[in-house]
């Protein structure tokens, strides 16, 4: 599917503009549906994006927030999506917004998916909004290179919910949402800052296997058009 790319000043540009479509883009889907979906991306990018969005005025009682990853830690940990999420965005105005954690207590990363994957079917199918990040080996959401799972997480086939991923780069296992579950999103947003990260998706946008760069895997077959919010 085609991306277009949406270049910005600076990352505080960026962010005031993501935050504007997406709330626009959260209201059209309460106007039409009466609730309306987003999944979010943890790491260090979206920080400035959570504060600006935290603002913004609607109806965010009708709103569902989950993550698109989290790393297999608790809400206290440092390490957190939930927390950072937590701490940037369920704050202000988005603070009446309902928040569905991936982390579950469970014995095992396997159970916790299975217990997640119950849980967030209550967000109805596709998800309204998606924001992505990429990080400098190409991996997105927690498709990382050499992932455990990764040919299941980005099999168009495998059904929609969460799978465990376990990868030299992702620090603890994970816990992330299929490439099925996240690539008909109605919006579906690539989030990258800095000239690292635009190189990085210059050489995901070449030639070669998604195995090597699973952000390729969004920008060759996802449904949605993918809307690429870059600054440097
Ligand atoms: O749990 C996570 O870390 C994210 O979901 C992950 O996919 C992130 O988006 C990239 O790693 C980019 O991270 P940065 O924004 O920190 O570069």
């Amino acid at each position: 599917m085609a991306s277009t790319l949406h270049s910005f000043a600076s990352p505080a540009d960026l962010a005031g503009s993501l935050a504007d479509k997406v709330a626009s883009t959260l209201s059209a889907a309460i106007a039409a549906r009466g609730t309306a979906s987003i999944a979010v991306s943890g790491g260090s990018t979206p920080k400035a994006f959570f504060q600006a969005l935290s603002t913004r005025d609607i109806a965010w009682d009708k709103v569902t927030i989950t993550l698109v990853d989290e790393r297999f830690v608790p809400a206290d940990n440092p390490r957190s999506n939930h927390l950072l999420v937590d701490a940037n965005l369920l704050q202000n105005k988005a603070k009446a917004a309902r928040f569905l954690p991936l982390y579950q207590e469970a014995a095992s990363v396997e159970e916790a998916a299975s217990l997640a994957t119950e849980k967030t079917r209550a967000i109805s199918s596709p998800f309204d909004i998606v924001i992505l990040g990429m990080g400098g080996d190409g991996h997105t959401a927690s498709f990382f290179p050499g992932g455990s799972n990764l040919a299941k997480a980005l099999d168009a086939s495998t059904p929609r919910g969460i799978i465990t991923m376990e990868a030299e780069g992702a620090g603890e296992p994970r816990l992330t949402f299929t490439f099925s579950s996240l690539q008909d999103a109605a919006l579906l947003v690539l989030h990258i800052e800095g000239e690292g990260k635009k190189d990085v998706l210059a050489k995901a946008e070449g030639n070669g296997d998604e195995a090597e760069m699973p952000i390729r895997a969004v920008l060759r077959r996802a449904t949605s058009p993918v809307e690429i919010y870059w600054a440097p």
